[in-house]
């Protein structure tokens, strides 16, 4: 009998951390706004997290073909995932989450589903075991890379770098330029690599990990990019040398934005993992247009009590007001007793704000937000690139280190302090942000927004690579 053409069905299966999963699940509400049956595959800490932090089921609820669905991640429910731990995620999802998912795609994501079989995987690109398994058992699979183009490529480039004798780093000076990322010659130096490729040991486990996931790519049937084209254009030049169908169709968050208020649908959606606390919104309203300095290092960074305290004692020397994000557990355990951050702030407490989760979107889109403290995480940096709003780098590891050099010196958004982390420093990048270079730096900050605005918009680039990857999906499908 003939069955008609099967309606396509699109599995996403994102690394499980909050960066990760924030820009998948925007996009699997892109394509659930299409009408795609969409699973979303989080990990069972994740999703846990989720529905209690969230409205997520009812927001996705409007949407008939969307499942969630959940597997281990192999760690226990009392593993940090934070800091340099979340590197255990890795053999974790190898050793438990692997031959589950399998199974699960041997089976096509059937079971006691009544949607039609999973036609379509988009996994993370840096669990490359789905490459494996999709093309193991017939099903097309799309890599979802969540960071940069430009770190990716300089990922991608890392056997270049170790051939050219550059990788291992050799001798002290890290403000050497690195000759070996094409596209990068004239800017780039030893200190502006990801913080994984920054080894003087070509046995290190995280620049094997990530090399080795990231040469896989090209194995897929193509890469998503949550970037556009306006912002990273000739970087994407190089990669698509590599990986010709490249689809660029970032930033997501925005993205979803523009969609959804075409289709008249609400437009929030948090997909926090922790509770946004909105009373800083209410302190934000109070506060004069462009006066507060947003600080906030994203899900995963841990800092010591060292450094909380030269940030505490900058930003309060800085004069500036601010809103800053301390998570509880963003603090790396050391012994003693030690004054809370809301004491060494008791000098600056009629100009700041502390909170543990902020509903960040929404802050950085707040008129009384005039820069941005943050780690250079890839989704920070977008939120902030759209809101127009200037930032200070202070990258921790992975992406964030090539990030930041991006964010300073090639968009010329803002000012970079990687390696270091001083009052003095800190005191003066804040003045310098907010006050000397404000005007230059929101002006620039103001263009690059209106171009991101753009790429989303009907006719933008971001638009017509998602109209095209939604063909190629239901092609998949017919
Ligand atoms: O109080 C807060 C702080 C953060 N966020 C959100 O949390 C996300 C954080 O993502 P990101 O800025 O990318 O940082 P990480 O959480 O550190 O993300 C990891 O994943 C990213 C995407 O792969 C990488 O770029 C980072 O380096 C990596 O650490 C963003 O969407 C923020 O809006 C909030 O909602 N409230
Ligand atoms: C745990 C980190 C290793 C690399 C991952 C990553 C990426 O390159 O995709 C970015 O930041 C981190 O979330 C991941």
């Amino acid at each position: 009998m003939d069955q008609g053409p099967v309606s396509p069905h699109v599995l996403i299966f994102p690394f499980p951390s909050q960066g990760h999963v924030n820009s998948m699940l925007k996009l699997a509400e892109l394509l659930s706004v299409v009408g795609l049956h969409v699973t979303f595959l989080n990990s069972d800490y994740n999703q846990h997290r989720l529905f209690l932090h969230t409205d997520i089921q009812t927001r996705f609820s409007r949407y008939p073909g969307f499942r969630f669905q959940t597997i281990s991640d192999g760690l226990t429910t009392d593993h940090p995932r934070t800091g340099e731990r979340v590197m255990d995620l890795f053999e974790g999802l190898k050793a438990t989450a692997k031959p589950i998912f399998r199974e699960l795609m041997i089976s096509r994501g059937q079971g006691s589903d009544t949607r039609p079989p999973v036609s379509c995987i988009i996994a993370d690109g840096m669990m490359s075991f789905t490459i494996d398994i999709a093309n193991e058992v017939g099903i097309p699979i799309i890599s979802f890379r969540t960071v940069s183009a430009c770190s990716f490529w300089a990922y991608f480039s890392a056997l270049k770098l170790i051939e050219s004798g550059e990788l291992p780093l050799k001798g002290n000076d890290m403000d050497q330029l690195v000759t070996s990322i094409p596209g990068m010659e004239g800017f780039l130096r030893k200190r502006d690599l990801p913080s994984l490729l920054r080894v003087s040991n070509l046995d290190d486990e995280g620049l094997l990990l990530v090399t080795k996931e990231t040469q896989q790519t090209p194995r897929a049937h193509a890469l998503i990019l949550n970037t556009f084209e306006d912002l990273e254009g000739p970087i994407l030049g190089q990669i698509r040398n590599h990986c010709p169908k490249t689809y660029t169709i970032g930033p997501l968050h925005a993205h979803l934005k523009t969609r959804l208020a075409s289709e008249s649908t609400t437009s929030q959606s948090s997909n926090s993992f922790r509770q946004e606390d909105r009373s800083c919104i209410a302190w934000l309203d109070h506060q004069p247009s462009k006066s507060v300095i947003y600080v906030s290092f994203g899900s995963m960074v841990v800092i010591s009590r060292k450094q909380l305290i030269e940030f505490c004692y900058g930003l309060v020397n800085s004069s500036s007001r601010f809103l800053w994000v301390i998570r509880t557990d963003s603090l790396a355990e050391e012994d003693g007793e030690h004054q809370t951050p809301a004491e060494l702030m008791e000098g600056a407490k009629e100009r700041s704000y502390i909170v543990e989760w902020a509903p960040q979107e929404e802050v950085l889109a707040h008129p009384a937000v005039g820069g941005f403290l943050t780690h250079s995480g890839w989704n920070s940096t977008l939120e902030s690139i759209c809101a127009g709003v200037p930032m200070i780098c202070w990258p921790y590891f992975a992406d964030q280190q090539i990030n930041s050099r991006f964010v300073s010196h090639v968009w010329k958004l803002g000012s970079d302090m990687k390696d270091t982390c001083d009052r003095l420093i800190v005191e003066k990048m804040v003045r310098d942000l907010m006050e000397e270079r404000k005007d230059e730096l929101l002006e620039t900050a103001d263009m690059m927004a209106t171009r991101a605005r753009k790429c989303v918009s009907e006719g933008g680039s971001s638009y017509c690579n998602l109209s095209s990857l939604i063909e190629e999906i239901r092609l998949m499908g017919a």
